[in-house]
């Protein structure tokens, strides 16, 4: 009897200390904090609980909620005890830094990306540009244009296996078809050995297939902090048993390093002098890179990045714009149009130096980057040393940002702007057209000293594959009389492109096969 009273006791007095400790923290965080101040619904200011249902439990849904929120609070909302969004195009520049501005990233989406010793994983402003710096070179606007003998070689490729989907009268997926282009195209860049997914009947699915489902943690890992470090400290075995999505991650990280040995011994003699043919090879001949910098397991956390983040963006944008030009005939009549003047000749390739003015082409290119942002997550970002200073001009109020304060914004939702975009949601080159500074308002490759490294790469990727597929083939009209190479979608539709869940990357409906062509 007196066990159990003792026990009764224990227990009463331990949910009475946590019913306690979780009412005060509550209190704290809604009157309190110094983020207080900020509207939103007070269950996010409470709770990360209230984020880590919708991206968690219902997986990358929380994007959809904090565009709610926007529309019933305003441009600034709180979304997280900890963190502000902000949905304003006009303070791009005031959350992603100008020039000599810090910009650390937060903690817990470094977490999601696993890679803490990469650029894109590096917390303080300082280490990142120091990380960063060796990489510019490589993919500044002159380097790309010298990979442009790889982009061709890789491309006819591309050209090869929509000739054999024709004459086997079976349909293609598109993102397959563009993953497996990009991915030989960075792998060969990094290493100078492609993964030569296009030359395999596959196509290399299984690994693209893989590297979906690892994905798909991002927010797990984001939103459980300890979790990365629980993953870590497990045994390997054990921690694939239980978390078997880190699988291919673990195969990756074992092969990467045996590359980067490689890359290794081969610049093991040279000095700098020159700039090396790859990004690797570059990096790891580089004088004055301190050597905890050029250790293997940092350069393979770099390599895993610059792998992923080089392939699946690029295809997701690109596989979006060709189902709005083959969903859209009239638009992609004006680009053809533009494409038959510029490159007279079908049978010839289409170079960089012949494409990368083209006013229409690159008005759908912009308009597919905005309305498909391959990058979906919340980009953070804190400023270290200063308070953000915010007038909503529709209200009047003013808001103090404290420095330190995670402040996030998000591409497709920015991209969705109704007085920027009127009728968002129509795929339509011609605002590009009418207003061509409207791209000072895409946060597609984000802003700042963290924009996306590989944009001049991604740009060359869009253009070439674009121009080069539209020039060749035209719409499937049906008539019969068409003597011309033709693509027609395969039971694809808007909601096959449409992004319904953010998973870092987005992804559209449950069930959804991407977009699918008929070769003919
Ligand atoms: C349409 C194509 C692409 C889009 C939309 C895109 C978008 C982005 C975005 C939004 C970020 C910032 C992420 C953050 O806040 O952490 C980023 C970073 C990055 N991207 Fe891209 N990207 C694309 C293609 C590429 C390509 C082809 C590469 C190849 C190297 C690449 C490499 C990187 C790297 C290394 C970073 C990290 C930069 C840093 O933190 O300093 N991206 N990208």
């Amino acid at each position: 009897m007196d066990f159990i009273s003792t026990s009764t006791e224990k227990i009463l007095l331990t949910v009475g200390c946590l019913a306690a400790y979780i009412t005060v923290v509550a209190f704290y965080r809604l009157y309190f904090s110094p983020l207080a101040v900020f509207p939103g619904p007070k269950i996010a200011a409470i709770t990360s609980l209230y984020q880590f249902y919708f991206d968690v439990i219902r997986g990358g849904e929380y994007i959809w909620q904090v565009e709610e929120m926007h529309k019933r609070y305003g441009p600034i909302v709180r979304i997280r005890p900890d963190v502000l969004h902000m949905n304003d195009p006009d303070y791009i520049d005031q959350v992603f830094g100008t020039a000599g501005k810090r910009r650390d990233k937060y903690k817990l989406t470094t977490n999601g990306l696993g890679t803490l010793g990469a650029a894109i994983g590096t917390i303080p402003h300082d280490l990142h540009r120091s990380r960063r710096a060796p990489m510019n070179p490589y993919f500044s606007k002159q380097s790309i244009q010298r990979l442009e003998p790889i982009l061709q070689r890789t491309f006819k490729k591309v050209l090869g296996r929509l000739a054999q989907q024709a004459e086997s009268g079976e349909p293609i997926g598109m993102h397959l078809l563009y993953a497996a282009t990009t991915s030989d195209i960075i792998s060969d860049y990094c290493f100078g050995q492609s993964s030569n997914n296009l030359d395999r009947e596959d196509l290399n699915a299984p690994y693209f297939d893989e590297f979906a489902e690892g994905v798909k943690a991002y927010h797990q890992m984001s939103t459980i902090s300890w979790l990365p470090l629980l993953i870590q400290a497990l045994p390997l075995s054990v921690a694939m048993f239980l978390f078997p999505m880190i699988k291919g991650v673990v195969k990756e990280i074992k092969e990467l390093s045996v590359v980067i040995e490689e890359v290794k011994i081969a610049t093991a003699e040279k000095t700098e002098g020159k700039m090396a043919s790859t990004v690797f090879h570059g990096l790891l001949s580089t004088a004055n890179l301190p050597e905890s910098e050029k250790a293997t397991p940092r350069l393979v956390e770099e390599a895993r990045i610059l792998l992923a983040a080089g392939t699946d963006t690029t295809a997701n944008t690109l596989a979006a714009i060709t189902y709005h030009l083959l969903a859209n005939p009239d638009i992609l009549k004006k680009l053809k149009d533009e494409l038959v003047t510029a490159i007279p000749d079908v049978r010839s390739m289409p170079e960089l130096s012949q494409i990368d003015n083209l006013p229409y082409l690159t008005a759908v290119v912009q308009e597919g980057l905005r309305l498909h942002p391959s990058v979906s997550f919340r980009q953070d970002r804190v400023a270290p040393d200063e308070d953000l200073f915010y007038d909503d001009v529709k209200t009047g109020k003013k808001y103090i940002i404290p420095k330190g304060t995670p402040v996030g914004m998000t591409a497709p939702l920015l991209s969705r702007n109704e007085v920027l975009y009127p009728s968002p949601m129509t795929f339509d080159p011609d605002r590009f057209l009418k207003n061509p500074r409207l791209d000072r308002y895409q946060l597609s490759f984000s802003r700042g000293s963290r924009r996306c490294l590989g944009i001049n790469l991604a740009y060359s990727e869009l253009y070439l594959i674009l121009a080069g597929i539209f020039r060749k083939y035209d719409l499937f009209d049906g008539s019969g009389k068409q003597t011309n190479s033709t693509l027609e979608l395969f039971e694809t539709g808007r909601d096959d492109v449409d992004i319904k869940y953010d998973l870092l990357i987005p992804f559209p409906k449950k069930g959804s096969l991407g977009v699918r062509l008929k070769v003919r």
